[in-house]
């Protein structure tokens, strides 16, 4: 079969219009320039940035139309904020409300100390993983942290504290329900060696959709203290994206020993990043540092890297607030096919180097936490 070529794409594209946009995507100039690399097709339409939500069905529309090309095998679409002319850079944040909660640091070790919360027996740090909004890949990255602090040497296990739109489950192909094993207490379900405890093992998302607050609180609660975690160095949280209440509620209730914040680069992902770091400063929180998620696009064949996305927002971001920037991590198909089949590439394809961006940004992130360098896993001995 003949390769697919940038015009085939274009043509196709010429036939997706918005919803309420006259014309179509290619002749409004919405579509940026085309990438095919071994088939995969990557490209990004640019929306005004207030419109990006209502816009997602014109991104999974223009998806679903080149994958459906024939030779196609693959195709990645983002949405991208319009750039006003001039290419003016984001207002600068304002600057925490009070003295006193500023938790920017360079060394790794001047956190402030944490107000008095429950810790969980046996586990070492409790860290969040968050984003401003969806759809950042907070929880592929949550997934693979974990996994790279694993590689490390580290003991893990991953929450996932998504109620409503639970995906650790998937993302670490483990079904079925946790046994019990005493009284209320759970056993936490496995795989790759990571412990995992999330909503979607213990009811179904119908169910889940009509609780209210203080249910899904209860519910994090025990999944949080109910659940045998046994000995962690290490427990990610996979938050709910977004800064709402609900967020701000399970920050202030769990005993969080630092977040980490995921962004793309984008202007309108890193206005709600900036949401996101507002909130753990306001309940003093200490933030390891942002992660910025597809980043660039890596072409599979030749391993080139295609800056397209405004790559290097979120480390100025970071620099601009004085957070740690723990690294960047490519956009590629491999990750995403690898994370939807519950693969993560950090098992799946440790020696790539992929993997080894996540390893180091979870060595990073470690560093944060008190700059102690990874445990050897002990040996077992039996007497
Ligand atoms: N670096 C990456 N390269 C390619 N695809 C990625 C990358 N990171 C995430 N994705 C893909 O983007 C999609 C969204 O990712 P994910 O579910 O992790 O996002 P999220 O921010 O947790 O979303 P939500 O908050 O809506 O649950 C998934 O299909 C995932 O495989």
């Amino acid at each position: 079969m003949s390769d697919v070529t940038k015009e085939d794409v274009l043509a196709v594209l010429s036939k997706v219009r918005g919803p309420d946009l006259e014309g179509d995507i290619v002749s409004r100039g919405m579509v940026s320039d085309v990438f095919i690399s071994d088939n995969k097709v990557y490209f990004s339409i640019t929306v005004p940035s207030e419109r990006a939500q209502e816009l997602e069905p014109l991104r999974i529309a223009a998806e679903r139309s080149v994958k459906a090309m024939p030779g196609v095998k693959g195709a990645l679409v983002t949405l991208t904020a319009d750039r006003k002319a001039g290419s003016s850079p984001p207002p600068r944040p304002q600057p925490p409300s009070s003295a006193g909660q500023s938790h920017g640091h360079a060394s790794g070790h001047s956190h402030p100390p944490q107000r008095e919360k429950a810790g969980v027996p046996g586990v070492g740090a409790i860290i969040a993983v968050a984003s401003g909004k969806g759809g950042v890949g907070k929880s592929t990255t949550a997934v693979n942290l974990a996994l790279g602090l694993q590689a490390n040497g580290l003991r893990v296990g991953i929450l996932d504290a998504d109620i409503y739109g639970p995906s650790v489950p998937r993302l670490l192909k483990i079904s079925g329900r946790p046994q019990q094993i005493e009284n209320r207490i759970i056993k936490p379900m496995e795989n790759y060696g990571l412990k995992a405890m999330s909503m979607g093992f213990l009811v179904d998302e119908e169910t889940a959709m009509i609780w209210r607050g203080p249910m899904v609180q209860s519910a994090l609660m025990q999944m949080l203290r109910e659940v045998a975690w046994g000995e962690l160095d290490v427990l990610v949280v996979d938050m709910p994206p977004g800064t709402g209440d609900a967020q701000l509620t399970m920050a202030q209730q769990v005993p969080l020993a630092g977040a980490v914040i995921v962004s793309t680069p984008q202007d309108l992902a890193l206005i709600d990043a900036r949401k996101g770091i507002a909130m753990f400063r306001k309940v003093e929180v200490p933030l390891l540092g942002i992660i910025e998620n597809m980043s660039y696009f890596l072409a599979p064949d030749t391993g080139k890297r295609y800056d397209i996305f405004g790559h290097g927002g979120a480390r100025g971001e970071a620099e601009r607030i004085g957070v740690p920037f723990l690294g960047e991590v490519p956009l590629t198909i491999d990750i995403r096919e690898r994370s939807d089949a519950g693969t993560p590439v950090v098992v799946s394809d440790p020696q790539g180097a992929t993997a080894e961006i996540y390893r180091q940004i979870a060595a990073k992130v470690w560093a944060e936490l008190g700059g102690r360098a990874p445990r050897q896993t002990p040996a077992i001995v039996f007497e």
